[in-house]
Order: structure tokens, then sequence, then C-alpha cells
């Protein structure tokens, strides 16, 4: 079952169209990695889920029931953690998940307890500390146990590691691993390594609409290829492989940081085999030779323009 699913999602702010026909679901249980450059539309697109925002036309339905704008009856099933979370900062970690489940209505034994349980998923429940000193990754972790307090069927995350170091992203990205055990997660970023560790699934937005998606495996097997690298040790002798006539029907490219021609293969071993050859037969001696796995950072790059 899907619990998201958006159908032709048009939004324009006065003469800039933003979303075009944006199409996508997030299928249950799953890590589904919303991957799009700045200013591509992603919050815009959370906050019309949210029906914080007015759509010009589309659809989109939240656990099968239909989102509209201004009526946040589908906001029961989702838990939001905006790109820059709020809080306030005389609190601790405890007192401030306490005031959001006495808001939403939650009974206070329970609030107790799930607040216990999600300040230990997030690593804070040995912070006895106020808000207001918190590093931005705790704040961010705590953002998460706010979003799960209420056990939301979807848990939607703006960017949630983009502003921090790589330990914090790091705690984020195992969290949110964590939690895909009880709940569907929509994680909106740029950061396309972080999306390679944690998601099944991706949608790359671009133009307003959603230009490939598919399981990161999937996209890596049909829409990029490989590459073989040789790194020569002086600029004569990349130039010499280079110019070698069979390398004229192959796409290279040369590295601006040392002597090392990239070589896509859609057949890795051929590929080397071919750079074997010219190498012996030039009498080339290469420092290093290696092949690389596509990245999706390269299939983000040759799909986004
Ligand atoms: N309320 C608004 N009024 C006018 N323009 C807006 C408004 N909100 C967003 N925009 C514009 O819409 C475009 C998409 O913005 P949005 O914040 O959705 O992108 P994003 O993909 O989340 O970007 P980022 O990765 O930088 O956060 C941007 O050009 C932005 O300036």
């Amino acid at each position: 079952m899907d619990i998201l699913t958006i159908v032709g999602l048009e939004k324009s702010f006065g003469n800039q169209r933003v979303l075009d026909g944006l199409s996508f679901s997030v299928p249950e249980g799953s890590i589904y990695g919303f991957i799009g450059k700045n200013g591509s539309g992603k919050t815009t697109t959370m906050k019309v889920i949210l029906g914080l925002l007015q759509a010009d036309a589309g659809e989109i339905s939240v656990c099968g029931e239909k989102v509209h704008y201004g009526d946040t009856r589908t906001n029961r099933f989702i838990g939001y953690l905006p790109d820059v979370p709020e809080f306030y900062g005389f609190m601790t970690a405890n007192e401030y998940l306490r005031l959001c489940g006495e808001i939403t209505g939650m009974p206070s034994t329970l609030i107790q307890t799930k607040s216990e349980e999600l300040l230990v998923l997030v690593g804070l429940a040995d912070v006895k500390k106020r808000i207001g000193t918190f590093s931005r990754g705790m704040k961010q972790r705590l953002g998460i146990a706010q979003a799960l307090l209420n056990e939301p069927r979807l848990l939607i995350c703006d960017e949630p590691t983009s502003a921090l170091d790589p330990i914090g992203r790091k705690e984020i990205l195992d969290i949110l691993l964590k939690v895909k055990e009880r709940t569907t997660v929509l994680f909106s970023t740029h950061v396309l390594t972080d999306v390679e560790a944690i998601c099944d699934r991706v949608g790359i937005l671009d133009g307003g609409k959603i230009v490939l998606t598919g399981s990161v495996s999937e996209l890596k097997k049909t829409h990029s290829r490989h590459s073989c690298t040789v790194t020569f040790r002086t600029p004569a002798d990349a130039a010499v492989f280079q110019t070698d006539p069979r390398m004229s029907t192959m796409k290279t490219s040369l590295s601006a940081k040392d002597y090392s021609i990239s070589i896509q293969a859609t057949e890795p071993e051929q590929t080397m085999a071919l750079i074997i050859r010219i190498l012996s037969e030039t009498g080339l001696v290469p420092l290093r030779l290696e092949t690389a796995e596509p990245k999706l950072e390269d299939i983000f790059l040759e799909v986004v323009q």
C-alpha cells in the first residue's frame, strides 16, 4: 500500500511555476528520498502535503484520505520535521515533549512513557540541560522525537541533515533507519550520499516534476555507467594515452587535479581489457588503474541540468 500519493500537483508563485504536474507515491514501510537541487520545490511540496499551502491543481492522499488545504485532518497520520525546527530554549527536552503531548491531548501517562522511549531512540535520554544550549544535531534529534510523539504513519523530514557535520549527519541517518521499523519516511535532501546510505526508493525532482524514480540499485543499473580510471605520473603520458585512436570512440574526461583519465563504461570488464591492451602496446606505465561503481550523484547530474 502507498502511504502517500501525489497526482498532477501544480503550484506557481506569481509567474514562477514551481510544481508542474508533480506525481509520485511512497510505499508503506520505505524511506523515500525526495531529491532536488536548491529551489526545486521540495519544501513547497511538503507544505502542500501538510495542507499549509494551497496547490493550483492536483490531488494528494495520505493513508487513502484526500488532503484539503487548511483542513488538517490528514495531519493526524503525519509527523513533520521542518528544516530548522524551533523550540522553547528555556525548556529541557523532556519538558518540551510533555508540552507537545499536552497540546495534542495525549493522556499524561502516555506522554511520559512515549517521551522516555523516544528520548532513548534519539540519544537524548541522559541530557538534562536546556534546549537553548543544544547543538544543531541535538535539536534535529529532538525534532524527530517530537515528530514521532503521535506515532505517525508518515514522517516527513525536510533536509534533516543538510546543516550538520559528518557525525551529526550519521546520527540522524542511524535514527531514521531505526525509525523505519515504526513508520514510513519521506526524506527531502540534496545530499546524495545520505540518500544512498538509507533510502529504499528515490524520486528526482526537476523542472517541477519527478524526472526519475526507482530504487537506488535499479537506478544505478539502468541509468548510469561504471567508470574506469587510469592515472599517470606525467601529463605527457596522459596525453599519449588519451590520443590513442582506440580512445576516440570512448567518453573520456581528464581530471583537473591529477593526470588521470576517466572513461565511462557500459561494459567495465571489456573497457578495462582495452585499457590494459593500450598500456601494454604503448609501453605506458600507469600509477593507478581502477574501476568505480556508478554513484547516485552521477545519475543526478545526468538527469538534472
Ligand atoms: N511563499 C513564496 N512566495 C514566493 N516564492 C516562493 C515562496 N515559497 C517558495 N518560493 C519559491 O519557490 C521555489 C521553490 O522553493 P522551495 O523552498 O520549495 O525549494 P526547495 O527545493 O525546498 O529548496 P531548498 O533546497 O533551497 O530548501 C524557490 O524559487 C522559492 O524562492
